[in-house]
C-alpha cells in the first residue's frame, strides 16, 4: 500500500520449530483504526511483540511509514509507541518522572500540556508522586497509555488496552484513540470483546495461525 503507515509482508514466527502463526501480511494507512481479534493462544501479543521489534520474526518484513523495521533499527521519536499486554515501568521513577523521561527523550517538550491533559483525563491527576508500582493494575495501563498517547506516534500498538480498565476509562481511551487516528495516527489494538465507544476501519482476526482481514 502506498503511504502506508505499516506495512506487514508475509511475516512469520515461531517459538524453537512451533509457528505460532505463519504469511501474516496487512497493511495501516495513516488515520485507521484496526482491532486484533482471535481466541486465546492464537499469537496476538507475539504478533504485537514482531511489530514492535521485541522479537525477530523468522520470515517476512515489517515497514513503518515505509522503511524496513527491525529491533536494530534506530526508531525515529515518534514514530512508533507499543503498550504491551503487561506494560512495565521503572522501579525507581516516579509517575511524574516517567512523563519527563518520555518527553526528553522523545524531545517531545511541547507535548506536556497534552500529557496533562491525558493524566486528568484517565483520572490520574494528584497520583503522579507515586511510583507505578504503587498503582493499582488499571492505574498502570492509564499510566502506559498516557504515555503512548502523549506522542502521538505515526504508528500506535496497544496489546488489550482496555482489559483492565473500567467503562469509563474505556470510553476514554475510545475518545483518545478516535482523536489520534484522526490526526493521522495508526492504531492497532487487541481486544476479545466489543470495545465501547470505538468502531474499527478494519478487523484482522488470527486463528489456526492465519491472519484474515474484514473491512
Ligand atoms: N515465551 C514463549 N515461549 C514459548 N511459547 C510461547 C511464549 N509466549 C507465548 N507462547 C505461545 O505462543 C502462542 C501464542 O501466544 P500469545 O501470547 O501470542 O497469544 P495471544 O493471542 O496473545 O493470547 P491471549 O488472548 O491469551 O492473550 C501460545 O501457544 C503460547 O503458548
Amino acid at each position: 500500500m502506498a503511504g502506508a503507515a505499516l506495512e506487514v509482508r508475509n511475516l512469520c514466527f515461531g517459538y524453537g520449530d512451533v509457528p505460532v502463526w505463519e504469511d501474516v501480511s496487512f497493511s495501516l494507512a495513516p488515520g485507521q483504526v484496526a482491532f486484533l481479534t482471535g481466541p486465546n493462544g492464537a499469537g496476538k501479543s507475539t504478533l504485537f511483540r514482531c511489530l514492535a521489534g521485541w522479537l525477530e520474526p523468522n520470515e517476512g518484513e515489517v515497514l513503518l511509514a515505509g522503511k524496513p523495521f527491525t529491533g536494530r533499527s534506530r526508531l525515529v521519536p515518534g514514530t512508533l509507541a507499543f503498550v504491551p499486554d503487561v506494560p512495565s515501568f521503572y522501579d525507581d521513577l516516579t509517575a511524574a518522572e516517567h512523563i519527563e523521561l518520555v518527553l526528553a527523550a522523545n524531545r517531545a517538550e511541547a507535548a506536556r500540556p497534552r500529557a496533562e491533559r491525558l493524566l486528568e483525563r484517565f483520572g490520574l491527576t494528584g497520583h503522579e508522586s507515586l511510583l507505578p508500582s504503587a498503582y493499582s493494575r488499571g492505574m498502570r495501563e492509564k499510566l502506559a497509555l498516557v504515555l503512548a498517547l502523549t506522542l502521538r506516534p505515526r504508528v500506535l500498538l496497544l496489546d488489550e488496552p482496555h482489559g483492565p480498565l473500567d467503562r469509563e476509562a474505556s470510553l476514554v481511551l475510545s475518545e483518545e484513540l478516535a482523536a489520534v487516528a484522526r490526526e493521522g495516527s495508526a492504531v492497532l489494538l487487541s481486544c476479545h470483546h466489543d470495545v465501547p465507544g470505538l468502531v474499527p476501519d478494519v478487523t484482522l482476526s488470527l486463528r489456526d495461525a492465519t491472519l484474515s482481514q474484514e473491512r
